[in-house]
């Protein structure tokens, strides 16, 4: 369970797999931690040197005060890379952290080797909603929006038929730092990256769930603007495929991953 302090912020990350093999980078989404990855990371780990980490505000991470820019959730997954010398990675992000991997190419091309956005955009929802969010956050905690949120997250079949990983993920989410997750929504809030996301060079693939209400497969089509993209659409899916269909990710991100001459 390993730390380091990047610029003052304390980050908490796991770093498995063998040393020299291409490099994989999990960044979680709002809410969660770097256990959303696990299972795809233990599928991943024999081929991949898997890299995982809880984002500021999340998970054994600091949590500081203030709204988080983009640039500085930017600014600690450079420094970890820095500090771990991976040298060029492939980058997957769900969700906002699909956000911070659009950012991340966008600031440091030369980085990476390839990209896999989960269930995100280049653009996720409007600031009313995340202002909405930020206030209840800060005022009530997160326990007013516990179970609409399992409703945007997992489909109804993984909410019927898989009560108990409900109930722990719904633990995960409640055990998020109110401050830290509010701050999150003002990354969220703030961030607009549409107008860029055609530069990015990198292999690119596109995974959306066809269950998700968070971000709805047409959202995630936004990032088709990435040139010669791939979109996939997972059948049943919510909003984290990594938790409701790991063997089905693991094996796309491979597929794509070898093809893109990553590994
Ligand atoms: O909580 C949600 O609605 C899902 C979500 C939005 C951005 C993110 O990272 O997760």
């Amino acid at each position: 369970m390993p730390f380091v302090r990047i610029s003052g912020t304390l980050l908490h990350y796991r770093l498995t797999g063998p040393e020299g093999a291409p490099a994989l980078v999990f960044v979680n989404s709002l809410g969660t931690d770097a256990r959303i990855w696990d299972a795809v990371i233990a599928m991943s780990s024999d081929s991949y040197r898997c890299l995982s980490y809880d984002k500021r505000g999340h998970g054994l991470s600091d949590a500081p005060e203030g709204d988080y820019a983009l640039d500085e959730h930017l600014d600690d997954l450079e420094g970890l890379l820095e500090h771990l010398d991976l040298g060029k990675v492939a980058v997957a992000g769900v969700s906002i952290g699909g956000l911070i991997a659009q950012g991340l190419a966008l600031r440091a091309p030369d980085r990476i080797g390839a990209l896999v956005l989960c269930c995100t955009a280049p653009r996720m929802g409007d600031a009313a909603m995340w202002s909405a969010r930020i206030e209840t956050a800060r005022t009530k905690g997160l326990e007013p929006m516990a179970d609409p949120v399992m409703e945007r997250w997992f489909s109804p079949d993984f909410r019927q038929h898989r009560p108990d990983e409900l109930a722990g993920w719904r633990n995960l989410f409640l055990r998020t730092n109110p401050l830290g997750y509010a701050n999150t929504c003002a990354t969220l809030r703030d961030t607009d990256l549409g107008a860029d996301i055609a530069r990015i060079q990198a292999p690119t693939l596109i995974v959306a769930g066809d269950a998700d209400l968070a971000a709805p497969v047409e959202l995630v089509r936004n990032c088709t603007a990435i040139p010669g993209s791939r979109f996939e659409i997972l059948s049943g899916v919510g909003h984290i495929p990594s938790i409701e269909q790991p063997a089905h990710l693991a094996d796309l991100i491979q597929d794509f991953l070898k093809e893109a001459d990553h590994g």
